[in-house]
């Protein structure tokens, strides 16, 4: 044996022992990978890798080498990353027989016709508040819930946003519904008969041109579309009426007293359907994250270059203030492709270096 094949032969041991090292520090953290999935907890943990980098900085001899050690554990915790999210995503989830979707408000709602829309032969149950869809789900009583995040004329839904963030849902897919909002009122009511009109705040928003024209009647807040068009069938009353779907009329018995209220005539809802864990088919399409990116000129900037960089379209922002931290933002982010295509994942890895805080919050088939 010449010194070359020597020392080779002494590469070739070191190398085995790091396979093994490697191997169990990839259990290790895909062990940590299933406690951050399970507590709300994101991959990324800047202050961590900082931690490690110094640490293990502390421990060589060779002067000379701390920058390339902190090279490579850059990149072992690049990799740890990856494998974490990896192995996430493959983590299969118990199908039950018949699966319970959960969405917000009465029966005639546009959420329960989403639901009708994305679901077939599913067990549908409804609950009070958008909140208590979430509450639900983290708590098993429902596997997926159906929820609205954005509409065509007045914009994203705040509240869903950030109860997504809150309670570390997933988006697994969406249905955008063309909404009709409709004046209903009971038998024997008119318009000109009518002093309060009940509604979604949404609905009346979209529907202000038309109510503008009775500036007598009094708009009233409520729920939603569909306990409007209930209450005012349970009240009987000739004075009041209720912005909803024709839906809606059919089932609470009530008389549409016009039509197409809406004064955008291409108001559509987009609704997100939502999950405990990521699910993501092969033809998923659409892909949705959260970022925080520092509090300095550029940072937001430097984020969504990557975007144009690996020539990936963006279709949607929306910023959500951190409560607790004045003028600093959330920012949800939905793009065009597939978290499998090379340029998808270049392109995550870049933003995820890049924020302060990343998270893939769903991988699904575009609903538009
Ligand atoms: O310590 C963690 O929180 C981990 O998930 C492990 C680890 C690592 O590879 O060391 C990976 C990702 C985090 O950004 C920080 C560190």
């Amino acid at each position: 044996m010449d010194k070359l094949d020597l020392l080779r032969c002494e590469i070739d041991s070191v190398d085995k022992e790091l396979v093994k090292l490697f191997e169990r520090r990839m259990e290790i953290v895909t062990e940590i990978g299933k406690f951050k999935e399970e507590t709300n907890m994101p991959i990324l943990n800047k202050s961590r890798e900082e931690e490690v980098l110094k640490k293990n900085a502390s421990y060589l001899k060779d002067e000379e080498l701390v920058g390339p050690m902190k090279e490579f554990f850059k990149k072992v915790m690049e990799i740890s990353r990856d494998v974490q999210r990896e192995r996430m995503l493959n983590r299969v989830i118990d199908k039950k027989s018949k699966i319970k979707v959960g969405f917000q408000g009465q029966s005639g709602s546009f959420s329960e016709a989403a639901l009708n829309e994305y679901f077939t032969d599913v067990e549908s149950m409804n609950v009070e508040t958008f909140e208590d869809v979430f509450v639900s789900l983290h708590s098993n009583h429902i596997d997926y819930g159906v929820l609205p995040i954005e509409n065509s004329s007045t914009g994203g839904i705040s509240e869903v946003y950030d109860l997504l963030k809150k309670y570390n849902g997933y988006i697994i897919g969406e249905v955008c519904l063309k909404v009709k909002h409709n004046l209903l009122g009971v038998e024997g009511s008119s318009i000109e008969l009518l002093e309060e009109i009940y509604s979604h705040p949404q609905a009346l928003e979209q529907s202000k041109e038309f109510l503008k024209k009775y500036p007598h009647i009094k708009l009233i807040p409520y729920k939603n579309t569909a306990i409007s068009a209930k209450y005012i069938m349970e009240q009987k009353d000739v004075k009041k009426g209720a912005v909803a779907s024709v839906n809606a009329a059919e089932i609470y018995n009530l008389k549409v007293l016009k039509e197409n209220i809406h004064h955008n005539h291409n108001n559509y809802t987009r609704f997100v359907i939502i999950g405990k864990n990521p699910e993501i088919c092969e033809n998923a399409n659409k892909v949705s994250v959260l970022v925080n990116t520092n509090h300095e000129a550029g940072a937001l900037f430097n984020v969504l270059r990557y975007f144009a960089d690996n020539d990936i379209s963006m279709l949607k922002i929306e910023s959500r203030p951190i409560i607790g931290r004045s003028w600093e933002y959330f920012f949800y982010i939905d793009f065009q492709g597939n978290i499998h295509d090379e340029h998808v994942k270049k392109a995550i890895k870049l933003i995820e270096d890049n924020a302060n805080y990343f998270k893939l919050m769903g991988n699904y088939i575009s609903g538009s």
